[in-house]
């Protein structure tokens, strides 16, 4: 189990090139445990394929990441998930016609290698069912826990798919912004769920919306070709003349 102030996620010296393209360069980073962290920085600097190298689906050339101090570099993307390391996202992977209900409970029936086992006895069902509605009620999904997914608003749909991560029973909860595609009025109440998530799982997200980023992230990785420019709280981060020539000036995308 973790102690409050440990760090749940770390990497270290994560370097990735593809060709000559250099996508990360000695990344380091920390996220402690209940972080909130938001990570930013202009198109292309190497994001998504940083959250990719993190969670196995590419592998690193050089560099370690450590979850809850231990060495998971070697191991699988499903390896790292049943340790606690999920990620969603940019797109919306989702299956329109079940149910949030049906979906959450076949994430968990996955998790615990029962899905294939329909007849193995309504107990375990009884649980999961519990399980997922507890889920769906913490994301404010209960009203709809029973409609059919493709029936709800798209920032209810973007809470699923998060809802589905949460089954994994993360301690680590790598967020792809959680927020694209959703209109501006429903991306704040999106991260206030996210934000009340319990504080043994640690989130890093990606997020474009730079009111969205200052509001909820407790501190700031700021990437720019693929190198870590800055790491600090949002107040530091926002008076950086650094931060503000590179990205900031820009004003319009993270
Ligand atoms: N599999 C790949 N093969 C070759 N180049 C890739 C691959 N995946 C990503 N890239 C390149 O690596 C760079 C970093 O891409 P990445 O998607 O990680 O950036 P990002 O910061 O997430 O960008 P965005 O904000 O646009 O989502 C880009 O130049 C991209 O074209």
């Amino acid at each position: 189990m973790s102690e409050p102030g440990q760090i749940a996620l770390q990497t270290e010296g994560i370097g990735k090139r593809f060709g000559s393209l250099v996508v990360s360069k000695d990344v380091s980073i920390k996220l402690p445990r209940g972080a909130r962290h938001a990570l930013i920085g202009p198109n292309g600097a190497g994001k998504t394929t940083l959250i990719n190298l993190i969670t196995g689906q590419l592998r690193p050339d050089t560099g370690r990441i450590l979850l809850d101090g231990k060495d998971v570099t070697g191991l699988a993307t499903a390896a790292r998930v049943r340790r606690g390391l999920t990620r969603t996202f940019q797109i919306n992977t989702l299956f329109p016609d079940l149910t949030p209900l049906e979906a959450t409970m076949l994430a968990i029936t996955e998790r615990e290698g029962t899905s294939g086992q329909f007849w193995r006895g309504l107990a375990s069902h009884a649980s999961a069912v519990e399980e997922a509605y507890e889920i769906l009620v913490q994301l404010r999904l209960g009203d709809v826990a029973t409609r059919t997914t493709r029936t709800l608003a798209y920032g209810q749909q973007r809470l699923l798919e998060i809802g589905l991560a949460l089954a994994t029973r993360p301690k680590v909860l790598l967020l792809d912004e959680p927020a694209a595609g959703v209109p501006k009025a429903e991306s704040g109440e999106l991260f206030q769920v996210i934000a009340a998530l319990p504080d043994d799982i640690s989130v890093l997200f990606i997020e474009h919306d730079m009111d969205i980023v200052f509001n909820f992230a407790t501190r700031i990785v700021v990437l720019v070709a693929g190198e870590v420019l800055l790491e600090a709280e949002p107040d530091v981060i926002r008076t950086d003349s650094r931060v503000r020539e590179v990205y900031l000036g820009h004003g319009h995308h993270a």
